[in-house]
């Protein structure tokens, strides 16, 4: 297949500053690949580097098994939506979708099938002769996903494209673009901070981390058996507890362990300490308990719970399901 993405010890210096550090990827034809990762971690500069928007410092990036480094982003052959939708404002929704084709000389006729079939495949039919400044937010960004999907590039490029949204609205964009990523089969790469949006959406989640990758692998494979703590504590929410191993008697430096994984008593456990806070989010509760050794603990119990805030309480963790790690922050498996 033609239509994959590799990269090859892929590095990014801005003047002395090292942005991204050597990164070795595959992404296979069809697949939907996430980069996530903290602010500041090198994801959205990776993505320029693929789209052709920033030089390659070294390294080699192929697409379709070309390599594509000295080539112009026009002739990657690939399409990218941004955070900000980069609408023309002046072009109804039409227009906006069909640009590059027309820019392209592509007849009439074929511009107008593409841009139907894509409003089709984005409920966007009824809207195709207004104006951007007359739609949602959430409308929007379909357009540009359409005026993406007209070009039917080798590679689709999606920076943070939900961010503009509201919670509700990015779910179901998100929806949308899982089930439009069925519809067309294309190679995704998509960029974001959201660790649910990238267990949502991903067939290959790459955790990066100082430009750096930490961790590539399946959703679930990183969140059931992470390869260090940092993957640990960004996968999931809430967030993985870190335990003294140490103060526990144990022989490694962290016990990590998801908040469903520990239990909480008012009669006794492990570890003692105070609730602190309570959430009630409806089909779960969550209890953070304040621990002098341990520090603060997130424990998450289905249904609806009442634990006295302030009060004493005992927290146990569920050793058979808990993770060690190495005072470097290794996982060890045994
Ligand atoms: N033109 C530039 N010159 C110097 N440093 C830069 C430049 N562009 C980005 N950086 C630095 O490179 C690092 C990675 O930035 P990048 O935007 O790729 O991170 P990110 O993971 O996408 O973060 P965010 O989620 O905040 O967008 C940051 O430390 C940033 O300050």
């Amino acid at each position: 297949m033609d239509d994959a993405l590799t990269l090859t010890q892929v590095t990014k210096r801005f003047g002395r500053t090292q942005v991204i550090d050597g990164i070795d990827l595959n992404v296979a034809p069809g697949e939907l690949c996430v980069f996530v990762g903290p602010s500041g971690c090198g994801k959205s500069t990776l993505l320029r580097m693929i789209a052709g928007l920033e030089d390659v410092t070294a390294g080699q990036i192929a697409i379709g098994g070309r390599r594509v480094n000295e080539l112009p982003p026009a002739q990657r052959e690939i399409a990218m939506v941004f955070q900000s939708y980069a609408l023309y404002p002046h072009l109804s929704v039409r227009d906006n979708m069909g640009l590059a084709l027309r820019q392209a000389s592509t007849p009439k006729a074929e511009v107008l099938t593409a841009t139907d079939r894509a409003a089709d495949m984005l409920s966007l039919t009824a809207l195709l002769d207004r104006r951007p400044a007359d739609l949602s937010g959430g409308q929007r960004q379909r357009v540009a996903i359409g005026r993406a999907i007209v070009r039917r590039p080798k590679l689709f490029l999606f920076d943070e494209p939900l961010s503009n949204l509201d919670a509700a609205l990015r779910v179901a964009t998100r929806i949308e673009i899982a089930r439009l990523h069925r519809d067309l089969g294309a190679t995704m790469i998509y960029v974001t901070h959201d660790q649910v949006e990238a267990m949502t959406l991903a067939h290959k989640i790459v955790v990066l981390r100082a430009g750096r990758v930490e961790q590539v692998g399946r959703p679930m494979d990183l969140y059931n058996d992470p390869d260090n703590r940092f993957v640990a504590g960004f996968i999931g929410s809430p967030a993985m507890n870190f335990l003294d191993a140490g103060a526990l008697g144990l022989r490694s430096a962290t016990l990590g362990v998801r908040p469903e994984h520990l239990a909480i008593s008012a009669d006794g456990g492990t570890v003692a300490g105070r609730v602190s806070h309570l959430e009630r989010l409806g089909g779960e509760t969550l209890s953070y308990v304040q621990t002098e050794v341990h520090g603060l603990l997130t424990v998450r119990q289905f249904g609806e719970h009442d634990h006295p805030v302030d009060g004493p309480v005992w927290v146990t963790p569920d050793l058979a399901r808990a993770f060690h790690f190495d005072a470097e922050g290794r996982r060890l498996r045994t």
